[in-house]
């Protein structure tokens, strides 16, 4: 048998979408999202402001500083030298764009861009949330306030650094990802959770790929699959990906909701903090979700 790939959901055939959706995040915790209806246009512009930020001084890029690890600007580093990200965190918050295009001193129109973007991304997310919920059989709008992070990517590659990672394997730590990836260059790779094989994720123009993080199998009761995922070189070329991250609670414990647990389902997870998971993930070196073991009740 062939590799299976990820599935492919066409949000304009509304038929059973909500049930797709969760099957989806059930069986893979990866997928591709065509007819998803963020306009063509604003997603080539965003990848053309994304190129042009990246290109900015190493020194100006610097300045997209935040106090927290992860939160802003990601240089080169040993792990992943190939590897840069630019981050607007938290986008949801007021004057978050303002910020951002201030640190690094965009012009105008990129800031117009990303902001336009970065909200048409947002409402995504929210729609998506909102089937998982339908699909679910569930009732109230999940993600509602929860920080969210835009983030740039680009993976310096070279002659040298085909066969190379270019970011290594990793689950996302929040609820889910909506990621452009580059319509071009391939690289990014899924774990197959019924094989455990590493499949392809080849670019699709036009379409958005969706990740399914460490949270969302937390509040999932176990049910979503927090996929594995890794880019590679195989190209002695730029690649370019722009995240839209939704991350976790705020003021709430990341947890499954009581229609998800009972006597057949017992809760398979502690309540916790999702900023206190994201540092327990970075203390105990594990980009794959293993610190969600320490959080396992008695029952699983
Ligand atoms: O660049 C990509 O295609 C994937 C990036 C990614 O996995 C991430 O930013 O978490
Ligand atoms: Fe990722």
């Amino acid at each position: 048998m062939g590799k299976r790939s990820v599935p492919v959901i066409d949000m304009q055939d509304v038929s059973g979408l909500a049930e797709k959706i969760v099957r989806a995040c059930e069986e893979w915790g990866c997928f591709r999202l065509v007819n998803h209806g963020v306009p063509m246009e604003l997603m080539a512009e965003m990848k053309g402001a994304t190129r042009s930020l990246m290109d900015l001084p190493m020194e100006t890029k610097l300045k997209n500083s935040h106090p927290e690890p992860g939160k802003g600007y990601t240089p080169p580093n040993m792990a992943s030298p190939y590897f840069e990200g630019l981050s607007v965190y938290d986008m949801t918050s007021p004057g978050a764009f303002d910020h951002f295009c201030s640190q690094i001193d965009a012009s105008p129109h990129q800031r117009e861009v990303l902001e336009k973007y970065g909200f048409a991304l947002h409402d995504l997310a929210q729609l998506l949330g909102s089937k998982l919920m339908e699909g679910l059989g569930l009732s109230g709008e999940l993600f509602k306030g929860w920080p969210c992070q835009l983030k740039m990517n680009k993976y310096n590659y070279s002659p040298e650094t085909v066969g190379l990672t270019g970011a290594v394997m990793h689950s996302d730590p929040g609820f889910l990802t909506i990621l452009q990836d580059d319509e071009i260059v391939n690289g990014l790779e899924a774990v197959d959770t019924i094989t455990g094989e590493l499949v392809p994720v080849d670019p699709i123009p036009g379409t958005l790929v969706v990740n399914v993080g460490d949270v969302a199998t937390v509040w999932s009761n176990g049910r979503f699959c927090n996929v594995k995922h890794r880019v590679q070189c195989y190209e002695p070329t730029i690649r370019t990906s722009i995240a839209l991250f939704v991350l976790g609670p705020k003021d709430e414990k990341v947890e499954a909701p009581p229609q998800l647990v009972d006597s057949d389902h017992p809760r398979r997870y502690i309540p916790f903090d999702f900023e206190d998971y994201r540092k327990l993930r970075t203390k105990t070196n594990s980009p794959t979700g293993g610190a969600l073991k320490y959080f396992l009740t008695q029952s699983s």
